[in-house]
């Protein structure tokens, strides 16, 4: 089986994420897609991060309906900060059954070369690349299976989330409905 690898912080997951998830698995080879929740990204502050399990539950809340997505807590288990290449090493080793593909935006693709072990990544895992409102999809890379996917430009983001909910804004139609009564019910980002 084909598994695409959607890395984030996800904090919380939007209608981006399953946007882009949902193109992903309609236009590729992918047979699924597991959404992986990142407790700790190296590059980012933890300041507004919200607790790890929580943000693995919102996905699960997201994707209840879609079978072919899944929300992975396998970097809970790793040493943090969560470094793609230690998890993909520790995926394709417990999943050696199936062949793994990295989900990325253009954003996160500019900066692949400032990654722990970037060209071991390259070298063992293909990735999808979409571009990102912004960030062209530029390939530097000599080596590596870089695949552009043309998927649906958003500008929704989690920060944006964050700080509508602080100021009281409605999130209605960025977030699944269940996703926001859960924020509301829990009292998150306030
Ligand atoms: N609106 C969006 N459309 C497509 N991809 C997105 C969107 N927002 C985030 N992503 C991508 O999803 C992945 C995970 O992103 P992440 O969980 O950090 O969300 P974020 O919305 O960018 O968060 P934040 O605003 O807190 O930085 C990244 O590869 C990022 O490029
Ligand atoms: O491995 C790295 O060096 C590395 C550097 C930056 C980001 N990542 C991962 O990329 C994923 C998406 O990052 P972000 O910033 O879009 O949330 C997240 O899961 C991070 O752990 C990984």
């Amino acid at each position: 089986m084909k598994v695409g690898l959607y890395f984030g912080s996800f904090n919380p997951i939007h209608h981006g994420h399953l946007i882009i998830a949902n193109y992903m698995l309609q236009n590729s080879d992918l047979d699924q897609i597991w959404l992986v929740v990142s407790p700790q990204n190296p590059f980012k502050q933890s300041g507004s991060l919200l607790n790890s399990y929580h943000r693995l539950y919102l996905v699960q809340l997201a994707i209840e309906t879609e079978p072919k997505l899944k929300a992975s807590d396998i970097e809970f288990r790793l040493p943090q900060p969560s470094y793609t290449v230690n998890t993909l090493a520790y995926l394709q080793e417990k999943y050696p059954m199936h062949q793994f593909a990295i989900i990325m935006g253009s954003d996160s693709f500019e900066n692949l070369s400032k990654w722990k072990n970037y060209e071991f990544i390259l070298q063992h895992c293909p990735i999808y690349v979409y571009r990102r409102p912004g960030h062209e999809v530029i390939n530097n890379f000599k080596q590596g299976n870089i695949i552009v996917m043309d998927a649906p430009l958003l500008q929704i983001s989690a920060t944006l989330i964050r700080n509508n909910i602080k100021q009281g804004k409605s999130i209605r139609y960025l977030i699944p409905d269940k996703v926001i009564e859960e924020i509301e019910r829990n009292g998150f980002y306030r």
